[in-house]
């Protein structure tokens, strides 16, 4: 049985968007996992911590059999890997993997693991992305689709297509 994980990407230092193929390739190399989509990536304006450098933003979807626990585990590595270092809460880093959804699966493990992640329905840098590689997916919290939660959201004007991830394989 495979679960299908919506992870978000973000990276707002040095060579933003070579993080974010690095993290993607990574993720592919990742035992049994398979890339299914990559969104496009966006240029953010910052959230939470206003003053950082503007963030570059991806979601992709990810099948893998692996169970949420060992799912971040193995983000939690990849970041590592790439020289993250945890400084400011919100502040500036390398590469922030983080786990949208798994499917249907809420788990309230605080501070551990949150599924849906806790803050996606206020950041328009998650939705938009989100949004366009599975807009009719269902958040099982609100039971609303990720379309009509990307509409609602507010600081959409922050969010500009950046590009593509093309040569990330
Ligand atoms: N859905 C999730 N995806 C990734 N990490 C999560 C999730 N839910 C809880 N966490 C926990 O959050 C911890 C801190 O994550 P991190 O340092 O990336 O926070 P942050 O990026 O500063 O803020 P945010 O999590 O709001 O984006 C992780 O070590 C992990 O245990
Ligand atoms: N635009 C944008 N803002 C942020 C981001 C991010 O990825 N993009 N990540 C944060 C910490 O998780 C805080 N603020």
């Amino acid at each position: 049985m495979h679960r299908d994980y919506m992870i978000s990407l973000g990276s707002n230092v040095g060579q933003r968007e070579d993080y974010l193929v690095q993290a993607v390739k990574h993720i592919a190399h990742m035992p049994k996992a398979c890339v299914r989509a990559i969104s496009s990536v966006y240029e953010t304006e910052p959230m939470e911590l206003l003053d950082q450098p503007q963030f570059l933003n991806a979601v992709v979807h990810v099948a893998s059999p692996e169970d949420p626990y060992a799912m971040l585990r193995s983000l939690l590595e990849i970041e590592q890997a790439m020289g993250r270092i945890r400084t400011v809460r919100y502040g500036p880093r390398v590469i922030d993997l983080d786990i949208l959804l798994c499917g249907k699966t809420v788990i309230a493990d605080l501070p551990e693991l949150m599924i849906p992640h806790e803050h996606m329905l206020k950041r328009a840098f998650v939705l938009v992305p989100l949004a366009e590689l599975a807009p009719e997916m269902v958040h099982p919290l609100t039971g609303k689709t990720i379309r009509a939660l990307c509409s609602a959201v507010a600081s959409r004007e922050g969010v500009r297509r950046f590009g593509s991830l093309g040569s990330w394989g």
